[in-house]
């Protein structure tokens, strides 16, 4: 059923804390953390306050802890309301006849609010109490937890009235009062999103706005942080543009510095929408540099090889030194021996006089025989020990040379890249890796986005007046002749395919089988394409098909789930839902039960094929065309919705989820000043201007963040509040034609698409439980 889904989300605002409905309730919850601090936000918050029925069915608990977290839900008698000692922020809900209030209990204190319209906290009125009963939800005693809803409920002016004075400087310098040009003083706010956003408080739209850079400059906590900047940046005087990149680098003032250090001295912007070109030069730049860092290590290498070598060649020959010197030794003591053997050889000689001849003969003989024996022994040594010496010297020689050369190559090496080149590849590398950090911090929040796809139709006959310069981008000249230049997640030219199409959408569509709420929007004028893209010809299917036939085959494929879908189908004409899957299409009531919708008396049936679906289908367009056709209308006139719910159940965990798939072909946007219409016609235009002018607000409001988001003011919009809410996923198409005749509709189509991109739902959460 649309929009029943009670989701545990995981972020907890005050009133899903009190109100969550604990079959639903996840089993293990995180510590909460600063950063999960709610917005006091009634509206955006996911889940719905309990009813009165589910409250009086809870346990009757005077006494509630008061410290830590309370899953239970206690409640006690309204009229004898309990306290809580300080330190700890209490949610509650309060029960009476016409509806349930959000409340909050904080330093003896009880908050509520009225009306989740206005998202005021007031202070709780004693005379309320006897009108119902109040619930306890969790119970915090995190201080920072408290302190950050203190600040929030010190900025609800309706609570600040009560207060003695409104704080000037609230959390820590992020809060403070400017005089507005036109409306005087005003409270500003540095809010946390998913980012510091600052903002001041409008009292007449009773919302938070963000703040523009001439305006922000007047908050002295700001001013300060520019000129210190100013100050340390060195012909950086542009102070808006100091606060601009103050503002992307999250208000981190030495970030703010770093990152306009990289974009001012690097040759390369940090445009996070780098183009195809610049991607490929990023890249083949990082592969030079992951080269030249690999011939760098290479280099450093062989450079230590070789310094080793020449410090064991250095030592080497300190060793040798004492071995050389001990040879000379030796050789000097040879030389003194063979002096003295030469002289003993001359003494003998006179001293053995030979008898005769013959003796005399053999004696000189013998004694020329010892010193040419002598003589050759001490040769033999001394060029031993030469050819040592020389050997150890040649070694020595050759690893200094080399040593040598090598040093001397090594500057010719690392020639290769010039000191400059160097410098300039590292702080490169350096604001590459920045770069990829941004991008992939920009993926993260775009992941919470709304994807907007604009789409042209094709039309053979007419010349087309749009240019369309990358996937991304569109072109197209106003009637002055300006060129208005879009930007969009993808743009599909006429000759694009609906398999095309379908394949980006393809990833959001498939993600509610795991739980998660995906909404796909067409949005355009009469004849532009929507209903071929949503729904498509029989023999070229559009997304539902697509879409659904998707769905079938990946419940299919998954063994170990068990899953169920179910279909639904309405149309909503002049403000009339109507259930397109009874023969009579019954008027369905949408209830809005917190902040959850309902459809009162929807039928669901349970698909199980392809053809299950191509007869709802029928079913349903039929139903549509004899609907119309009574109420005298065009089918085009309405908001065509289909809704798929898918809820599975793994067999081995018994973890149960629950997403819903949202297919909206809405009514055409041409405005009725163009289309001339009156009596009937008159009254569809205009009750289409007002869906489709709400949607827009919607679409606003949430790109804006602000605290109150106007759901109710259609029907349209207060159907499709569970899938634009916090935890969605949520595409877009805007349909366009190619026809000059149509530029005015065109621009406005692509303006509304453009505004819609501005939007971020949040991280989105899956919807699951675990059976008991
Ligand atoms: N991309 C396309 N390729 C071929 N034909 C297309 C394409 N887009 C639209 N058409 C054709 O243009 C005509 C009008 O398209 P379609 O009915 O989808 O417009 P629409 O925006 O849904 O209009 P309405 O608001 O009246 O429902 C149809 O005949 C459709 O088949």
């Amino acid at each position: 059923m649309m929009g029943s889904t009670s989701s545990a989300p995981e972020t907890v605002s005050p009133t899903s804390s009190a109100t969550n409905n604990s079959s639903h309730y996840p089993q293990s919850r995180g510590p909460r953390t600063f950063e999960q601090v709610p917005n006091i936000n009634v509206s955006s918050g996911k889940a719905a306050p309990t009813n009165s029925n589910q409250a009086q069915s809870s346990s009757v608990n005077q006494g509630a802890s008061t410290s830590g977290k309370n899953s239970q839900e206690n409640v006690h008698v309204a009229h004898n309301p309990t306290t809580y000692q300080d330190g700890v922020v209490v949610f509650e809900t309060f029960h009476q006849d016409s509806g349930d209030y959000p409340c909050i209990y904080l330093s003896r204190k009880r908050y509520y609010v009225k009306s989740s319209d206005d998202q005021v906290w007031l202070p709780f009125p004693e005379d309320l109490y006897s009108r119902g009963i109040l619930t306890t939800g969790e119970i915090i005693d995190d201080e920072a937890f408290i302190n950050a809803i203190q600040a929030q409920l010190s900025y609800s002016p309706s609570a600040t009235e009560s207060a003695a004075e409104p704080s000037t400087n609230v959390h820590n310098g992020t809060g403070g009062q400017i005089r507005h040009p036109t409306k005087g003083p005003v409270y500003t706010h540095l809010l946390e999103q998913s980012r510091y956003v600052h903002c001041f408080f409008d009292e007449s739209s009773g919302s938070y706005v963000i703040m523009p850079l001439a305006l922000e400059l007047l908050s002295p906590d700001i001013a300060n942080m520019v000129t210190q900047i100013q100050r340390r940046v060195d012909g950086w005087t542009d102070r808006n543009d100091i606060l601009a990149a103050l503002r992307a680098s999250n208000y981190d003032v030495e970030d703010c510095i770093r990152n306009k250090y990289l974009t001012a001295y690097s040759p390369i912007s940090l445009s996070s929408h780098a183009s195809a070109a610049d991607h490929n030069l990023l890249q083949a730049k990082e592969r030079k540099i992951h080269d030249l860092e690999l011939q760098l290590t290479q280099l450093r290498k062989t450079f230590e090889s070789l310094r080793a070598d020449l410090q064991e060649a250095v030592a080497q020959n300190n060793e040798m030194a004492p071995m050389i010197s001990l040879l000379e030794d030796k050789n000097a003591r040879l030389e003194v021996s063979l002096r003295m053997a030469q002289a003993q050889n001359k003494s003998l000689v006179q001293i053995e006089r030979p008898k005769t001849a013959a003796h005399k003969g053999r004696i000189e003989a013998a004694a020329v025989k010892s010193l040419a024996h002598n003589a050759s022994l001490f040769h033999e040594s001394y060029s031993k020990l030469k050819k040592t010496v020389s050997s150890s010297f040649t070694d020595w020689d050759n690893l200094l040379s080399s040593a040598v050369a090598a040093s001397k190559r090594l500057p010719s090496m690392t020639g290769l890249v010039s000191r400059e080149e160097m410098t300039e590849l590292k702080s490169l590398y350096r604001k590459e890796c920045l770069e990829r950090k941004l991008l992939y911090n920009k993926l993260q929040e775009l992941r919470g986005n709304i994807r907007v796809y604009a789409r042209c139709r094709r039309a053979d006959d007419v010349t087309c007046v749009l240019q369309f310069p990358s996937d991304e981008e569109v072109h197209v000249k106003d009637v002055r002749g300006n060129m208005q230049r879009f930007r969009f997640d993808k743009v599909y030219t006429p000759s694009t395919t609906q398999e095309q199409v379908f394949e980006d959408t393809c990833p959001i569509v498939t993600s509610c089988v795991d739980g998660y709420n995906v909404c796909i929007l067409a949005y355009g004028q009469t004849g532009s394409g929507k209903t071929f893209t949503m729904m498509g010809p029989r023999s070229n299917p559009g997304i539902n098909i697509r879409a659904i036939q998707e769905l079938l085959r990946l419940t299919d494929e998954r063994q170990n789930m068990e899953y169920t879908l179910s279909l639904s189908m309405v149309e909503i004409y002049n403000e009339i839902i109507q259930d397109l899957l009874t023969a009579e299409c019954n008027v369905v009531t949408a209830q809005q039960v917190g902040n959850n919708v309902t459809m009162q008396g929807l039928t669901t049936h349970i698909v199980n094929t392809t053809e299950d679906i191509t007869e709802l289908m029928n079913m349903g367009m039929t139903n549509r065309t004899v609907a119309s056709t009574k109420m005298n209308s065009e089918s085009s006139r309405s908001h065509l919705l289909i809704v798929l719910t898918v809820e599975g159940r793994d067999l081995t965990t018994q973890v149960r989820t629950k997403g819903t798939l949202t297919l909206v072909d809405l009514a055409g946007s041409e405005r009725v000043a163009k289309s001339e219409v009156s009596g009937q016609q008159l009254v569809e235009a205009v009750a289409i201007n007002r869906s489709l002018s709400a949607l827009g607000q919607v679409f606003s409001a949430l790109g804006k963040s602000a605290l109150h988001v106007p759901f109710r003011n259609s029907k349209l919009t207060q159907v499709l509040q569970p899938s634009l809410s916090g935890d969605a996923k949520a595409a877009l198409f805007v349909a366009v034609s190619p026809a000059e005749l149509n530029l005015s509709e065109t621009l406005s189509t692509l303006t509304f698409g453009s505004n819609a991109k501005q939007i971020e739902l949040g991280k989105p959460k899956k919807n699951i439980t675990k059976s008991k």
